[in-house]
């Protein structure tokens, strides 16, 4: 049995993670946090997991913690970053599904977060949790920085072009909506349903901070800069993210359908549709899985990629259960089989 640990388990990822974890039969979840229902039955909390916990949450205890064999931060940004040295010089493993470890330059981290990063000598050590661009890396790993959401959705559906030279990397496009989860679970008017429901609209247009987390991860795979226009939208739904993403392409492609489902054959968690299939965010619902679709508008030279995920699946809580299993050497579908809720 894997010891697990849980900071910050009374976020959306952080109850997320719970739910995969109480169907996970390899691990077992001996501490999960929370400083303001500290004492409080988790599963008063979170009635959905009545019968599978009977842990109440718990201050962190960097002692408890360190005597775990692997450590989930769910917290916002700056939390793990002040814990994260000394757990790993206890030898636990980490993975962080905030963004403290994301981006391997600390001073652009600092542009795009607002304060300087508090372990940035720990940034080169940390590997970027997509397991379909750096599983070997990930097996070996003792800190991993699990992707964003919009990150997660935007460079899935990019990669094959970009790995294959296919579209020029200075002009890509995306234009990316989620559901209101993706905002957290911390009270905000902007996320109140009478904001949200029933109406759309474009937020962070000028710049988001998953930029240039995108830009990075993409650069990696296309061997050089990539340059990206992001625009993310609040979509009137709790959980999803639609990606619509925009390349130029470079000369007279392959069989692009054929490429992709080539590209993402024996990838567990990458569904590519069949050819007039396009994705919707309510078929991957509860469910690690992104789904894409490639196609060809007006057989021009402007190839579009649609790509959809859970947010806080493949977006984070299941994104970083896979990860735990590649860490772990177990199967790395175990505890992530569940199916999209339709509807
Ligand atoms: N929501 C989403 O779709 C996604 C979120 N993420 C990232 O995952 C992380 C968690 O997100 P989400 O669950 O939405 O966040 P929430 O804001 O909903 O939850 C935050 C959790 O962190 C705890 N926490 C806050 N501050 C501290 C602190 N200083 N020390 C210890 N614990 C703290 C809170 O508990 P308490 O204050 O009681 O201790 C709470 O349990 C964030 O970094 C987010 O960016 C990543 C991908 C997708
Ligand atoms: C709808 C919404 O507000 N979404 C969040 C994305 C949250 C997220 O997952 O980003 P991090 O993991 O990097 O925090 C946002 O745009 O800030």
């Amino acid at each position: 049995m894997i010891r697990v640990g849980i900071v910050g388990g009374t976020g959306y990822t952080g109850v997320e993670l719970l739910r995969l974890l109480a169907m996970h039969e390899g691990v077992e979840v001996v501490t999960i946090t929370s400083r303001a229902e500290a004492g409080r039955r988790v599963d008063e909390q979170f009635p959905n997991l009545r019968g599978y916990y009977q842990l109440a949450f718990a201050e962190p205890d960097p002692g408890v913690l360190a005597s775990c064999d692997l450590v989930f931060f769910a917290t916002p940004h700056n939390v793990a970053m002040q814990l994260v040295p000394e757990l790993l010089a206890a030898g636990t493993r980490i993975v962080d599904l905030s963004a403290d470890y994301r981006i391997r330059d600390a001073a652009l981290w600092s542009q795009w977060y607002g304060e300087p990063h508090a372990s940035p000598d720990l940034l080169a050590h940390a590997v970027y949790g997509l397991p379909e661009v750096n599983r070997e890396q990930i097996r070996q790993a003792q800190l991993v920085a699990c992707p964003g959401c919009y990150p997660t959705a935007i460079q899935l559906g990019w990669i094959p072009l970009l790995a294959r030279g296919l579209v020029a990397p200075e002009g890509l496009i995306a234009s990316a909506a989620s559901g209101a989860s993706g905002a957290g679970r911390q009270a905000k008017v902007d996320n109140l349903l009478s904001e949200t429901a029933g109406s759309f609209k474009a937020y962070g247009a000028a710049g988001h901070r998953h930029l240039p987390e995108i830009e990075q991860g993409l650069g990696d795979v296309a061997g050089g800069p990539v340059a990206v226009t992001f625009v993310p939208h609040l979509l009137p739904i709790v959980r999803g993210i639609h990606a619509t993403l925009f390349a130029r392409l470079l000369a007279s492609p392959p069989d692009l359908q054929a490429l992709f489902e080539d590209y993402y054959r024996d990838e567990p968690f990458v569904d590519v549709l069949p050819a007039g299939v396009l994705p919707q965010t309510r078929t991957v619902k509860g469910a690690n899985r992104c789904q894409l679709s490639v196609i060809v508008p007006q057989q021009r030279d402007t190839v579009v990629v649609l790509s959809v995920i859970d947010n806080l699946v493949k977006g984070a809580s299941g994104q970083a259960v896979q990860n735990m299993n590649i860490m772990f050497g177990l199967p790395e579908t175990a505890g992530l089989e569940q199916i999209g809720l339709l509807p």
